[in-house]
């Protein structure tokens, strides 16, 4: 194999024989030669954590039972020596990604986690992976989900990838935690469930296989066994009946079992393979093994034909899928904002914030579109402040407008009492009207203050939040926008204020319309005037239209001069005060749409330039840092992802033109 592997490579010096490679079948070179690039691809498919992306990669998963030998079969395979020790040997899932580097004339280890790359050598590599651990873990007993990569670069190793689970305990042991069991069981099942994952089951050949949790975990998730190969360790120990056993298959391994001797003590490790392959040839039980399910070297050979294989067959559905993640990496970078490197990127991106925040506010407030905010009908605005201006207008009918049929014109006598003056007693006086108009315009002006700041408040919500919307990548120009908002809002509830009270100021002054409906309803009321006083005199009710029965008595008392005055007082005012009120109310919404479009179409872009005038609009621009580093992650994804469908795509080249891969 040695010389196999030299005249395949043009190797310039020959190498000492490789550790796996002293008696036993050969390992296939030529499948490392083929096979490294798409392990690398799959390695840095690995290192965009695909798997968390749905995208699982063919692995060989090592499960075993605790203390069934798997830290030895992994040292075998990889010749370097792993942690060992009672019930603490391994509690994170560690990756093995062996390599076979012919030139190397050392060893090349490290350790990939938590995104740190720790370099190391066989002699510190035990101390190395339990420190890692123990980081990783958190220097506990448990058993943590993130794993650690031990990358091993050597001479004459498979190439593979492995994954070494916890070994499986019942009996919390050494300080571990009660839920221990559930712990490492629900790691290995996540691993093992995986159509893609290749089941290396590590059996005692010193116990019953039928009894091993390993055993029953694999055949919930492969019940055939068709991703399953067992490796019998401790043959040494156990000798009787093991021929028996994996020739019977009672746990229906469907990959087969290969029977392995690991390294024993201070055995090196091409001494182990003496010793191994001595034990198979001849000890009289052993030796009646086949040939071709003993020894680690058969194992080596038989996993990396196995991966290969299982990469053959997963590498289109992996393709696919990397070209699925990497359409979507792509989709989400577009769907990004540009990266504001200059101050013209700034000022156009400021641009179409704005653009874009006022074309909302421009639906909502002035047309009425609400293509934007179906679902939020906080968003609906006109309809929203219509329904403000209505129910105002209805709060203010009901405190001004009196239709009362009890103690029928006794405000208005009231009014007439104090306005009275010289003057002839037949003729109206005038300064009654007013009085009595300046007081219905008090309680307008008392409700006034409320309206407003309810009105200005709600417009303020959704300039708020139109605005934050268009501009959420930009915290620095959302404060700058909202504080901005704030205070032009602020400026044109005053301005509406000031110019409402201006308005019931006028209104107070002069008792004018030019409407006809206030002679019409006028003189309608007024008709009833004779009838009126007719019943006054005789009668202690009379009907009157638009009030109902009303009741007289309390009238029979007072001149009738004076209820002539008031009837008339009254009659002026119904039909005035409904056009005044309306045409307030009128006033209000013609000024609040009238403010609402100078918001939109002037005001608010220039207060919010003034505001961005002082730290300058550039550094207003600075994205959220989680944006910068989302986009930094998804440029990197793009890439990796790239690179590894360009190597997976020349892999595929060579299947086709090379043949099969599974010979
Ligand atoms: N005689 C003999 N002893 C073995 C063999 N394989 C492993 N052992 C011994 O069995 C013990 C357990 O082996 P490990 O390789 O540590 O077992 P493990 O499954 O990795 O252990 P945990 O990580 O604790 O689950 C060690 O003392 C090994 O030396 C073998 O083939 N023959």
């Amino acid at each position: 194999m040695g010389d196999d592997r030299a005249s395949v490579r043009s190797e310039p010096e020959p190498k000492p024989k490789p550790v796996l490679v002293a008696h036993t079948p050969p390992l296939a070179a030529s499948y490392n030669d083929r096979i490294r690039p798409l392990l690398d691809a799959i390695d840095r498919l690995r290192n965009v954590m695909v798997m968390e992306e749905g995208i699982h990669l063919p692995i060989i998963v090592v499960i075993g039972d605790q203390s069934s030998g798997k830290s030895s079969v992994l040292e075998s395979l990889a010749g370097i020596n792993l942690p060992r020790g009672q019930g603490i040997c391994t509690r994170v899932p560690l990756i093995i990604r062996l390599q076979d580097i012919p030139q190397a004339d050392r060893p090349e280890l490290y350790l990939d986690f938590n995104g740190k790359v720790v370099p190391t050598d066989e002699d510190k590599i035990a101390k190395a992976i339990n420190d890692a651990t123990d980081e990783i873990a958190s220097h506990g007993k448990g058993v943590s989900g993130p794993p650690l990569i031990l990358v091993i670069k050597k001479y004459g190793i498979p190439d593979l990838i492995m994954i070494d689970l916890p070994g499986i305990t019942r009996v919390p042991v050494n300080g571990q935690p009660e839920d221990i069991y559930e712990q490492i069981s629900k790691i290995i099942m996540e691993c093992i469930r995986r159509e893609e994952s290749i089941i290396l089951n590590v059996l005692s050949a010193t116990v019953d296989f039928s009894t091993c949790e390993s055993i029953r975990m694999s055949q919930m998730v492969d019940k055939t066994g068709r991703r399953t190969l067992a490796v019998v360790t401790k043959a040494d120990k156990a000798p009787e009946g093991l021929l028996e056993k994996v020739t019977a298959d009672d746990v229906n391994v469907g990959l087969g079992y290969v029977c392995v001797r690991s390294r024993i003590g201070a055995e090196t490790y091409e001494e182990a393979r003496q010793e191994e392959a001595k034990l198979f040839d001849t000890h009289p039980l052993l030796c009646k093994i086949d040939k071709s399910i003993v020894g680690v070297p058969v194992l080596a050979q038989k996993l990396t034909q196995i991966q290969a294989t299982f990469i053959a067959k997963y590498l289109p559905e992996i393709v696919m899928k990397i070209n699925d993640k990497l359409d979507a990496n792509l989709a989400e970078l577009e769907r990004m904002p540009n990266n504001l490197s200059s101050l013209e990127d700034a000022m156009m991106a400021f641009m179409e914030i704005m653009g874009s925040g006022k074309e909302s506010l421009r639906k909502v407030f002035l047309r009425g579109e609400l293509d934007e905010y179906l679902d939020e009908k906080d968003m609906h605005c006109t309809a929203r402040l219509v329904e403000m201006l209505n129910q105002y207008y209805n709060e203010l009918r009901n405190c001004t407008e009196n239709h009362l049929t009890t103690n029928f014109l006794l405000e208005e006598i009231g009014v007439l009492e104090e306005a009275k003056g010289i003057g002839l007693p037949d003729v109206l006086p005038h300064n009654a009207f007013s009085f009595f108009l300046q007081q219905k315009m008090k309680a307008i002006s008392s409700k006034l203050p409320s309206l407003v700041v309810r009105i200005w408040d709600y417009i303020e919500g959704v300039v708020i939040q139109a605005l934050m919307q268009h501009s959420e990548n930009y915290p620095q120009l959302q404060s700058s926008m909202r504080r901005a908002a704030s205070s032009l809002i602020k400026k044109m509830r005053m301005k509406m204020m000031n110019r409402m009270m201006k308005i019931v100021e006028m209104e107070k002054l002069t008792d004018y319309t030019c409407n006809p409906e206030y002679l019409l309803e006028r003189n309608k009321l007024m008709n009833e005037q004779d009838r009126f006083l007719r019943y006054c005199k005789s009668s202690s009710s009379i009907h009157l239209e638009g009030f109902g029965d009303v009741d007289l008595t309390h009238l029979r008392n007072h001149d009738r001069q004076l209820i002539q005055q008031a009837f008339h007082l009254k009659m002026r005012m119904i039909p005035y005060w409904k056009i005044a009120l309306r045409r307030f109310v009128d006033m209000v919404a013609l000024h609040l749409r009238f403010s609402m479009q100078n918001l939109v179409n002037k005001e608010m872009e220039r207060e919010i330039r003034r505001e961005l005038s002082g730290p300058g609009i550039k550094r207003m621009m600075e994205e959220k840092p989680e944006m910068v580093e989302k986009r930094e992650k998804l440029n990197r994804n793009i890439k990796l992802l790239r690179e590894s469908a360009e190597v997976v795509a020349q892999f595929m080249n060579r299947i086709a033109t090379d043949g099969d891969y599974n010979r």
